[in-house]
């Protein structure tokens, strides 16, 4: 599948860059903010972009793999949070109000029938096949997936969306996203499989077993996205994924959630790698492997408080930064505007 992803505008980053330096506080001193309102910029080509309102996309489906007894949940709760999703009881819920995000919630696979006139359903099947035996999904099924994700992210944002938040819900999907991040990143299992929803010891042991098997299984090619998704991947993955490419064609911020989301952004990176100048990442998952998926991405992430649920929720916690560094550059006043004396020390940058 080819995308075509503008390349970032460079010129408007120097031109905010110069003019960041301007408004009245020292040069530098909102540090990290000052760097995402260049970043954004030169994503949207706007000196004074808008980032609101976030378009919140959460798509839920579920892993055969889950039979392994690899998540503390049993693999009904998929469903059962779709429900709650619609009724605006979960977290990203909660969140997604606060941010004034226009919100949706996606069937790409849960293993239930979901009829509800607020779910969005393009249910491809009922859950992925158990990794284990055999291959998740044909990759004509990844690719219904992906452009699932394409799709609604091109209509949340011709809904007005101006960043795109992409969240998840799938009990398993840990494991299903341990086991891309480790092809793709070649590390030892033991550094990237953690314990999700909260499992013991012992399950930890299993999950990484579980991987193991499926990886000597089937042997993926770990530059092939299309591979990785039918093999090892999940439906809302390849989703989330395509979402992201969608984003990234359009000039829209993707605001990265936990782990789950930056394996998504990975194998989003295989299929486009510039869809990756697009993306911030929004906070550090606790769960083990999101440091290592970041470092592959290259990305540092804007806060660090030791979430770890997903549904998007660590990105709807970052984005009001997003909001912060855009009024600073549209509000702010310059030197020159407000008459204030500019610092004795030259051209000193820090
Ligand atoms: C009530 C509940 C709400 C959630 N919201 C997100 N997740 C998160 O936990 C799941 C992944 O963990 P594992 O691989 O261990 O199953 C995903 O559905 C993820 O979105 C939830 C999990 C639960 C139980
Ligand atoms: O960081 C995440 O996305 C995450 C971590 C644990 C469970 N579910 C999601």
């Amino acid at each position: 599948m080819l995308f075509s992803i503008p390349k970032l505008d460079k010129e408007i980053g120097k031109e905010v860059s110069a003019y960041v330096d301007q408004l009245t506080k020292p040069v530098g001193s909102l540090g990290r903010l000052e760097k995402l309102a260049i970043e954004l910029a030169e994503m949207t080509g706007n000196k004074f972009p808008d980032v609101s309102p976030p378009g919140v996309l959460v798509f839920a489906a579920d892993h055969g793999v889950a039979k392994e007894g690899v998540s503390a949940f049993p693999p009904e709760v998929t469903a059962q949070m779709v429900w709650n999703f619609v009724q605006g009881g979960a977290a990203i819920n909660a969140f997604s109000r606060q941010i004034g995000a226009l919100f949706a919630v996606v069937d790409v696979g849960v293993a239930a029938p979901i009829e509800h006139k607020d779910v969005i359903a393009k249910k491809v099947r009922y859950g992925t096949n158990n990794f284990c035996e055999t291959e998740a999904m044909s990759s004509a099924e990844a690719e219904q997936a992906l452009i699932v994700g394409y799709e609604q992210a091109k209509e949340i944002i011709d809904k007005g969306a101006r960043t795109l938040i992409v969240g998840e819900m799938g009990i398993g999907n840990t494991t299903t996203a341990s086991a891309i991040l480790t092809a793709v990143s070649g590390k030892p299992i033991e550094q990237l499989v953690g314990r999700g929803t909260g499992i013991s010891e012992e399950k930890l042991a299993h999950k990484a077993s579980v991987i193991r098997r499926a990886l000597s299984l089937h042997q993926p090619d770990p530059s092939k996205p299309m591979e990785l998704l039918s093999k090892i991947g999940g439906l809302e993955i390849a989703a989330m994924a395509g979402a992201m490419l969608a984003a990234a064609e359009r000039r829209v911020p993707i605001l990265l959630d936990g782990f789950i989301c930056t394996v998504a952004a990975l194998v989003a990176k295989l299929f486009a790698p510039a869809v990756a100048d697009y993306m911030i990442a929004g906070h550090r998952s606790s769960e083990m492997g999101h440091q290592v998926a970041l470092e592959l991405l290259g990305k540092e992430p804007l806060i660090d408080l030791n979430m770890r649920l997903g549904e998007g929720s660590g990105a709807a916690v970052a984005f009001p930064l997003l909001i912060f560094a855009t009024a600073m550059v549209k509000e702010m006043a310059t030197f020159a505007s407000a008459r204030i004396s500019n610092s004795v020390e030259g051209e000193e940058k820090q």
